[in-house]
């Protein structure tokens, strides 16, 4: 039988690592490193294939964009600044006008976000990139997904569903208008990775994570991690207007809860810090929206308008299911 991505990762790595200056392993968005008596190095790594994290036809500035972006947000969920990247490019053939657009493009984003290509590695082969990130932290200060307590408040930036809503423009048939249709591929390619917000958040959210793989999958992660569950008020969780209008209920509450690819942070908030971000939202510092608790019962429980459960029966994107 295969085994599904988590359960791969538990089984033959989750052990592997525990040496001296690792102050927190595998597991999280990023490992956390002690480099100075009071800075942390913050390292993640991701990749994109072609086929599977985006269309085989993409544009090469797309891919780019795309890629970096989609690493920068594992830093915004560890309240990282980041800093350096390497970049492993596995390509088809190498053709100029494609390497010409992709490292332009990926160079203006770095440059904007801050952080430099520092080394690499490139081989032929099925199109595939992988970013190596690197960030910095004073000394614990990185969020964790392990830290939330039961009574928590669960907040989520942005709005929800349109990483996966995007895909169907990729399909024939699909039924968006154009501006629609631009809206979703702005941010399937150039996702905004919220490290403004996981700055914000370092002394004050209890546990983050950026949702990769969905709402209620990376939300579990916070519970599982952090031996809780989580109750979630489905009303509230934010999504754009236009799509609601577009988009029939429960397909739109599948890739709102369980679609991926939204790169936004899920964030808990102990009690005491509540007010203090409901101050920052409120006054347009933190865009962000309260959507639930954390809970001592583990399990992820959604909650519709009345308070009634409501079962969701997909938790979320998954590799090898
Ligand atoms: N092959 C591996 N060896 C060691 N650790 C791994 C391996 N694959 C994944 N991990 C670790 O397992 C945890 C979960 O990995 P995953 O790729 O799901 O990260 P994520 O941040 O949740 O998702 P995303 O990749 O979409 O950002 C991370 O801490 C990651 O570093
Ligand atoms: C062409 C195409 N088909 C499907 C998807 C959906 N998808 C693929 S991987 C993933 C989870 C995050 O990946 P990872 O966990 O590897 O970071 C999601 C939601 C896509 N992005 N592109
Ligand atoms: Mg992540």
């Amino acid at each position: 039988m295969s085994l599904s991505e988590f359960a791969l990762i538990k089984q033959y790595f989750s052990s592997v690592g525990g040496a001296e200056g690792v102050a927190l392993g595998v597991g999280d968005d990023g490992a956390v490193l002690d480099i100075t008596p009071d800075k942390q190095l913050v390292v993640s790594v991701d990749t994109l294939v072609a086929g599977v994290h985006f269309p085989q036809d993409a544009a090469p500035e797309d891919i780019a964009r795309r890629t970096l972006r989609v690493n920068l947000s594992d830093m915004a969920a560890m309240g990282a600044d980041a800093r350096w990247f390497t970049l492993a490019l596995t390509l088809p053939q190498a053709e100029a006008d494609w390497l010409q657009a992709f490292s332009e493009a990926m160079a203006e984003d770095a440059q904007y976000f801050g952080c430099a290509l520092v080394g690499g590695d490139t081989t032929s082969g099925p199109l595939s990139i992988s970013i190596q990130m690197m960030g910095t932290v004073s000394r614990g200060q990185a969020l964790v997904r392990r830290g939330a307590q039961a009574g928590d408040g669960v907040y989520v930036t942005g709005t929800l569903g349109e990483g996966a809503a995007a895909l169907q423009v990729f399909s024939p048939g699909c039924s968006y208008n154009d501006s629609q249709r631009e809206a979703l591929l702005k941010r399937f390619y150039r996702p905004e990775p919220r490290l403004t917000v996981g700055r914000k958040l370092r002394g004050v959210a209890s546990a983050a994570i950026d949702i990769s793989d969905g709402l209620l999958a990376d939300l579990g992660h916070i519970a599982e991690c952090s031996g809780l569950g989580a109750e979630l008020q489905l009303q509230q969780v934010p999504v754009a207007p236009w799509l609601t209008e577009a988009v029939n209920p429960d397909q739109l509450q599948s890739w709102v809860l369980s679609g991926g690819d939204d790169y936004e942070l899920c964030f808990t908030v102990p009690e005491s810090k509540q007010s203090l971000v409901d101050g920052m939202i409120h006054r347009g510092e933190l865009l962000a929206t309260r959507i639930g608790l954390m809970t001592s019962e583990p399990g992820i429980v959604c909650l519709d308008a009345e308070g009634q459960v409501q079962t969701v029966a997909c938790k979320g994107y998954r590799h090898f299911n």
